[in-house]
């Protein structure tokens, strides 16, 4: 299966920052194993693989698809966007295999992108799933789909939803079931497409997942169980290496302050004392949250930086109402407090060694980011899986604070003060048990349990 040259390779993005930048995180680990790989990309996506096209400019090409056009009037729901991206890019994925001298062997791809295992049956070729999420979350969402849960009573948002064959047997009120599943009704064409390309996922050679044996490994035991065989291989986290000139300042869009600048003030604060605030690549805050977090960060009195989204295509925000800083915000906190509109270099801030917790939507990227870093967690999911990333950080790992849960239980603002203030204290167990984590997380990367599963799951592609 493979050349001198190392395996060619197909890597298919999902168009969302936190889908792509771990696959493009696991794409430079392959390529510095001496692999050919191409990636799939829309255009608008393709600055978030430039600084991975410099750095890698003979082995990595771009194979710039076209987004569907959009119709009038607009899709009625992001599924029904993905369709229409299948059905463009079926065909031309299909013919560009065919006509290349020297295809790839594999094609792997997110989650979300269940029907390419069709796209790579119809090549005689395997799939791989690539889970941008970790196995706790994948493990709710595989369960969902394939035993469809149903509401007996759609009015009772706290309709308990069990997941018994799920280690720890979590149970989940039906409001923070994710949005694609519990939003859709049973054999509308939205419904059957997400519950087919989930499925398909079942039916896929492999899955590689965004997470490690030591924090996850009843989840990736029992995901290999549903799955019926033991090619599931975890090799998080994905982040920028620390040794590498890919940094992750600006690889999601411009920022109101500079990185250098945001390092400089990090510079001149004490260890562990700044907190940093940020939901995400997508989440925007609805007015009554911006509320109550401004006036939290306000009380407080907490060094803090906050980055903050503005509404934009991608956004998903709980609705249209997007909650702005308060005029004279910004000049009240000078000097304690930093406001970054835009792109965050996220990655950056957590690692520096004057950030100490972080106020986290657990986006899994987050997540992962922040375990690394060895900063305390507040949660306050919005969405998706991150209700299942919240239980994990809080009542199994023991390294997060609960702070909110979406629009159904906004903190009060002293309450949210007073958490703000208690994620600095050196006196937290979450603390000392974060610390622990982050050496795990650093050690399974540098010859641990995930770069053998990288190894591994390589060795089986190319035997
Ligand atoms: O200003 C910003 C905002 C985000 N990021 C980065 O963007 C990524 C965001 O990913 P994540 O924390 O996972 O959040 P979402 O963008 O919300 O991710 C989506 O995808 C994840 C992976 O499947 C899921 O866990 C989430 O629920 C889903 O919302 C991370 O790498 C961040 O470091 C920045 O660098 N700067």
């Amino acid at each position: 299966m493979s050349t001198a040259t190392g395996a060619h390779i197909l890597v298919y993005t999902y168009p969302a920052s936190g889908h792509i930048i771990p696959l493009l995180d696991l794409t430079h680990r392959l390529l510095r194993r001496g692999h050919t790989i191409t990636v799939v990309v829309l255009p608008t996506d393709l600055p978030l693989l430039q600084p991975l096209l410099s750095f890698h400019p003979s082995s990595l090409h771009p194979l710039v698809l076209p987004a569907p056009e959009r119709p009038t009037p607009s899709w009625k729901s992001r599924m029904a966007k993905d369709q229409a991206r299948r059905d463009l890019h079926y065909p031309l994925l299909l013919n560009w295999f065919h006509s290349h001298l020297s295809p790839p062997i594999v094609i792997i791809s997110d989650f979300f992108l269940g029907w390419t295992h069709h796209l790579a049956k119809q090549l005689g070729l395997p799939r791989v799933i690539f889970s941008p999420s970790g196995a706790s979350g994948l493990s709710v969402l595989f369960s969902l789909w394939r035993d469809l849960p149903k509401n007996e009573d759609p009015e009772d948002m706290n309709f308990q939803v069990l997941f018994p064959r799920i280690p720890n047997s979590p149970v989940y009120p039906w409001w923070q079931l994710p949005h694609r599943y519990k939003n859709s009704k049973e054999g509308d064409p939205d419904w059957q497409f997400n519950k087919n390309n989930m499925l398909d996922n079942f039916a896929s050679w492999g899955l590689v997942v965004n997470s490690f044996t030591e924090l996850e490994r009843v989840y990736l035991e029992h995901l290999s169980t549903e799955l019926g065989h033991d090619r599931v291989w975890a090799v998080g986290p994905l982040l920028p290496l620390e040794d590498d000139a890919i940094g992750s300042s600006n690889r999601g869009g411009s920022s109101s302050i500079p990185c250098e600048q945001v390092m400089t003030w990090l510079d001149s604060r004490p260890d562990s004392s700044v907190v940093y605030v940020c939901f995400g690549s997508r989440t925007t805050l609805n007015t009554k949250q911006m509320d109550v977090l401004v006036s939290a960060l306000d009380q407080s009195g907490v060094q803090f930086i906050f980055c903050v989204r503005g509404s934009d295509d991608r956004h998903v925000g709980l609705d249209d109402d997007i909650g702005v800083i308060p005029d004279g915000f910004e000049g009240r906190v000078e000097g304690r407090g930093l406001v970054i509109k835009g792109w965050a270099p996220q990655v950056a801030i957590l690692r520096h060694r004057a950030v100490g917790a972080f106020l986290t939507h657990c986006g899994w990227n987050s997540v992962l980011e922040g375990i690394t870093a060895g900063v305390v967690m507040l949660t306050w999911p919005m969405g998706a899986e991150q209700f299942a990333n919240a239980k994990l950080l809080v009542d199994e790992l023991g390294v997060g604070i609960r702070a909110g849960e979406s629009v159904e239980n906004i903190p009060e603002s002293s309450e949210l003060a007073r958490l703000l203030v208690e994620s600095v204290s050196v006196t937290r167990p979450e603390r000392v048990r974060v610390k622990g984590l982050s050496d795990a997380s650093l050690g399974v990367i540098k010859g641990g349990s995930s770069d053998k599963d990288l190894d591994e799951f390589v060795e089986r592609l190319t035997r």
